[in-house]
């Protein structure tokens, strides 16, 4: 089988939403290349944290899975928890007949607080997922074997509608050629090795080891490659008040170029000059940002939304396919 499903952008591109069938319901999921849960909000969930969400009703098709919990935070020190059930999850037409579905029973308030958000589809390797006493597959990995291609794509796009593509790659949706690059699969991501970073022409030095990552809106770059970026936007600061850089939304930025594979691409410095960083809108914050206490690159939406990227594992080996939109 294979099939398609809208990435819908939340404003500002922050994180981008897909109708998802779980038990013959709609909800409206998070697809997440750096986890590898895929939770909702449910009936489970109290009231007081579920208003104004869709919620997954276990009672009509699932199957609890006795005993069986999960509890899962992230790197923005949001989070969730709650039980396990099997059910049938439609994704663009692609059919997990039993997938695990983990209701919540609990969210952090940064999900109780996104009301277009029904909860996460992680798409990173099932080697992450949090379900006990035993872990439970991704969507991706509970159908690749039925998939035409085990692969899957991501067209994130700015302001406006991409797709996410199951089984197939579709030639319309990217320009010239994809180049594909190793993927280490220890830390459970979609992580590779970036190269040289350029703005202006002037090197910023290498990005190194990096993850795809769909679930962070922002980039997450090496500090010494994220002040030389900066360096090059008068009036650009590092504000702890402002939590990152910072700069006039007027000033001029810089395109950013990122080898890898040996093929340099562009995100535009459009995509770079965020948001409003304050309610006057003369200060606007950064699309890059330091990796500090990171460890690594996070290559977040900013930089996927100029990109057509196939997360690959048709062979023993998976890998990331990069190609321009
Ligand atoms: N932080 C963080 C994070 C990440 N690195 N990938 N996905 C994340 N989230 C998904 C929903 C909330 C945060």
């Amino acid at each position: 089988q294979s099939g398609s499903v809208a990435a819908n952008p939340e404003q500002y591109d922050e994180s981008y939403l897909c109708p998802v069938q779980v038990g013959g319901q709609t909800l409206n999921l998070d697809f997440d290349t750096g986890s590898a849960d895929l939770w909702v909000f449910s009936t489970l969930t109290p009231a007081t944290q579920s208003t104004g969400h869709a919620k997954y009703n276990p009672k009509t098709s699932g199957k609890a899975k006795s005993g069986y919990t999960w509890n899962i935070s992230y790197g923005d020190n949001s989070g969730a928890s709650g039980t396990v059930y099997a059910d049938k999850v439609v994704v663009g037409g692609v059919t997990a007949t039993s997938q695990a579905v983990e209701a919540a029973t609990s969210v952090s308030t940064q999900f109780m607080q996104d009301t277009d958000n029904d909860g996460l589809l992680g798409l990173a390797f099932s080697t992450i997922n949090t379900v006990q006493p035993q872990q439970q597959t991704t969507f991706f990995d509970t159908v690749k074997g039925t998939l035409a291609k085990k692969l899957f794509t991501v067209d994130l796009k700015a302001g406006t509608a991409g797709t996410y593509d199951f089984g197939y790659i579709d030639s319309s949706k990217y320009a010239g050629t994809i180049t594909y690059v190793p993927v280490k699969t220890t830390n459970g991501f979609w992580e590779f090795t970036a190269g040289a970073a350029t703005a202006n022409n002037r090197s910023l030095g290498s990005v190194g080891d990096a993850i795809a990552d769909t679930g962070t809106t922002l980039m997450y770059l090496p500090t010494a490659v994220t002040s030389a970026y900066y360096a090059q936007i008068s009036g650009a600061t590092n504000s702890a008040a402002a939590g990152g850089y910072i700069f006039p939304c007027d000033a001029d930025v810089p395109d950013f170029h990122i080898t890898i594979g040996g093929k340099s691409f562009t995100v535009p410095g459009e995509y770079i000059n965020f948001t409003p960083a304050d309610n006057s809108g003369e200060q606007c914050f950064g699309g890059i940002q330091p990796n500090t206490g990171i460890g690594f690159t996070i290559l977040g939406d900013v930089f996927l939304k100029a990109m057509f990227v196939v997360f690959d594992q048709t062979t023993s080996a998976p890998r990331l396919g990069f190609a321009a939109q």
